[in-house]
C-alpha cells in the first residue's frame, strides 16, 4: 500500500477543510476566553468568597474536572430529551459543544487562576492598603497583573489542549477537522492521508497561536525589560519637567490635636496576647523610634496603625479624629480616608514588580485623582524620585534596583500622597549593610523637614540621631519612654537604665 501523496496535498486546497479550520478556532477561541473569565470568578470565590460561595465553587470545580469532556458533551447536546425548551440552542451542536467545552474548561481554569492569585505575595495586597486602595482597587491594579502574569504559561498550554479537544464535538456531528476527514475517509478509504492532513491542520493551528501568545508573552514579561539608567543631559532634561510636592508641614499651635494618639491597643494571635494595653501619643512634627527585643510586638504596633492588623480592644485617633476603633463594624470610607494621611514603608519594600519605579510612585496618586491632572501627577512623582536620588532609574523596574534603592522608591511611593504621618517599619532590616546608609540619609532628610515619623528599628545610633522619643517596648507593653537627651544625660530611673541597656549607651557617656 503506498501513501498518496497527490491526494495528501489536494486537502489544502479543500473549502470544507478550511471551514472546519475556522469552527475548531472559533469553538476554542470563545471556550478559552469564557473559561479565563469565569474561572478567574470561580477562583476568586473560592478564595475570598463568603462560606457558601467557597463550597459552591469547591463542588463545581470537583464535579467538572471530573466528568470527561465526551460524556458532558453528548450529555449536553442530549439534554432536550428531558427539556424540550432547550432543544431550539442546545439543538445546534456548536453551541452544545461550546457549552460543555466551557464548563470543563472554567473548572480547569479555576485552579490555574487560584495557583496565580496564591502566588502574588501578601506584602503586595499590604502596600495597596496602605496607599488606601480600596478590594476592587487591590485586585485591578496589584493582584489580577500579577497573577495574570504567573499563569500565563498554563493558560496558554490550556489554550491548545482546548484546540485539540475540539475533536471530541465530531461525536455530536459538528463538522469540526476530524469530522470532516472522518466523513471523506469513508468514502474514499483513503485514512492515512486524510488523517494526515487533519493532524497537519491541526499543528498548523497551534503554531499560529503559539506565535502570538509567545508575543503576548514578550510584552508582559517585566523581566525582560531593561531600561537603562539616564545619561546626564537626559537626566537634566526630565529634572526640568519635575514639580515640587507641597509635603505636608505639621501645624503645630498650642492645643492642637496629637498627630496619632493610639488608646488602649490589645492584640491577640490566638492564646498570645501581642499587645497589652498600649497608650501612645505622638505629637505633629515628632519623630518616635520603637525599639525592643525580638517578638515584642513592635511591627503588629505599627501595622494597627494604618489598620493592617485588626484591634481587639482600643482606639486609634489621628488629629483628634476617630480613626479605627476595635469592635465596631468597620467604616471602610473612613478609614480608607484616615489610610490616605498615613504613608507606610516596609521592611521588604513591597515595591509592585509589573510597574515601573515611576508608575510606582504615581499609582496612588492616579487612584486617587490627587493631583487632579496626570501631567502634574508625573511631574510631581519625579520630583519625588529626584528627592530619593534616583531620577535617573525612572524607567527602571523594581528588580533592575538594588534593595536600598528599592526602599528608597518605596519612600518616594509613601510620600506621593503627601501623608501627614509617615510609619517605617525595619526600613534597614532586608539591606545589606553598605546600603543602609543611603536609606537612613532620606529617612533623616524628612525628618530634619518636620514629618511627623514612627519607626520601627535596630538602628540605635540612628534612633538616638533623629528621634525626639525613643521608646522601647517589651512582651507587648511599653517599657520606656524617653528623649534621646535624657538616655544621654545622668539621670537614673530603672526605665532609663533599661532603655540604654537595651541600646547599648555606654555608662562612661552618661554622666
Ligand atoms: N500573623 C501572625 N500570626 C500569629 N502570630 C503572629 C503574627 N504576627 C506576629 N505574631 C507574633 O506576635 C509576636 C510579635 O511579633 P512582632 O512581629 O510584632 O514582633 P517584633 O517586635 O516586631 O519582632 P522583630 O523585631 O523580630 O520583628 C511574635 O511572637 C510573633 O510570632
Amino acid at each position: 500500500m503506498t501513501f498518496n501523496w497527490a491526494y495528501f496535498f489536494s486537502l489544502f486546497s479543500m473549502n470544507a477543510f478550511w471551514q472546519a479550520c475556522v469552527t475548531v478556532v472559533e469553538l476554542s477561541v470563545l471556550s478559552w476566553l469564557a473559561g479565563l473569565v469565569l474561572g478567574f470568578l470561580m477562583a476568586s470565590a473560592r478564595l475570598s468568597g463568603p462560606g457558601w460561595l467557597k463550597s459552591i465553587s469547591q463542588v463545581y470545580i470537583w464535579l467538572f474536572r471530573s466528568v470527561p469532556l465526551l460524556v458532558l458533551v453528548v450529555f449536553v447536546y442530549n439534554l432536550p430529551q428531558l427539556f424540550p425548551g432547550t432543544g431550539a440552542i442546545l439543538g445546534n451542536a456548536f453551541v452544545a459543544g461550546l457549552i460543555a467545552t466551557v464548563l470543563v474548561e472554567t473548572a480547569y481554569m479555576a485552579e490555574i487562576h487560584r495557583g496565580g492569585l496564591l502566588s502574588v505575595a501578601k506584602g503586595q495586597h499590604e502596600a495597596g492598603h496602605a496607599l488606601g486602595f480600596g478590594y476592587v482597587g487591590i485586585q485591578r491594579m496589584v493582584v489580577i497583573p500579577q497573577a495574570l502574569r504567573i499563569a500565563l504559561p498554563s493558560l496558554i498550554n490550556e489554550f491548545i489542549t482546548i484546540v485539540k479537544q475540539t475533536s471530541l464535538v465530531s461525536v455530536i456531528s459538528l463538522p469540526e477537522l476530524l469530522m470532516t476527514g472522518q466523513r471523506l475517509y469513508a468514502e474514499n478509504f483513503l485514512v492515512m492521508e486524510t488523517l494526515a492532513a487533519v493532524a497537519v491542520y491541526y499543528v498548523l493551528i497551534v503554531s499560529v497561536f503559539s506565535l502570538l501568545f509567545q508575543l503576548v508573552e514578550r510584552r508582559v514579561n517585566v523581566q525582560a525589560k531593561t531600561p537603562q539608567t539616564l545619561a546626564d543631559e537626559q537626566l537634566a532634561a526630565l529634572r526640568e519637567q519635575a514639580q515640587p510636592l507641597a509635603l505636608r508641614q505639621p501645624a503645630i499651635q498650642h492645643g492642637s490635636p496629637d498627630a496619632l494618639l493610639m488608646k488602649d491597643i490589645h492584640k491577640a494571635w490566638g492564646q498570645h496576647e501581642v499587645l497589652k494595653g498600649v497608650e501612645l501619643r505622638v505629637a505633629p512634627g515628632e519623630v518616635v523610634s520603637v525599639i525592643g527585643p525580638s517578638g515584642s510586638g513592635k511591627t503588629t504596633l505599627i501595622r494597627t496603625i494604618n489598620g493592617l492588623e485588626s484591634l481587639d480592644k482600643g482606639e486609634v485617633v489621628l488629629f483628634g479624629e476617630g480613626f479605627i476603633q476595635a469592635g465596631n463594624a468597620r467604616n471602610r470610607k473612613a478609614e480608607q480616608q484616615g489610610i490616605r494621611r498615613i504613608g507606610m514603608v516596609f521592611q521588604g519594600f513591597n515595591l509592585f514588580p509589573h510597574y515601573t519605579i515611576l508608575q510606582n510612585v504615581m499609582l496612588a496618586q492616579r487612584y486617587h485623582h490627587q493631583p487632579e491632572k496626570e501631567t502634574v501627577r508625573r511631574a510631581q512623582a519625579l520630583w519625588l524620585l529626584d528627592k530619593v536620588g534616583l531620577l535617573a532609574h525612572v524607567d527602571k523596574y523594581p528588580h533592575q534596583l538594588s534593595g536600598g534603592q528599592q526602599q528608597r522608591v518605596a519612600i518616594a511611593r509613601a510620600l506621593a500622597l503627601s501623608p501627614d504621618i509617615m510609619l517605617f517599619d525595619e526600613p534597614t532590616s532586608a539591606l545589606d549593610p553598605e546600603r543602609v546608609g543611603e536609606v537612613l540619609k532620606v529617612i533623616s532628610e524628612l525628618a530634619r523637614e518636620g514629618m511627623t515619623m514612627v519607626i520601627v528599628t535596630h538602628e540605635m545610633d540612628f534612633a538616638l540621631a533623629i528621634s525626639d522619643r525613643v521608646i522601647l517596648m517589651n512582651q507587648g507593653n511599653i517599657q520606656a519612654d524617653a528623649t534621646p537627651a535624657h538616655i544621654r544625660c545622668g539621670e537614673h530611673s530603672p526605665a532609663l537604665q533599661r532603655i540604654r541597656q537595651f541600646m547599648g549607651v555606654n555608662a562612661a557617656e552618661v554622666a
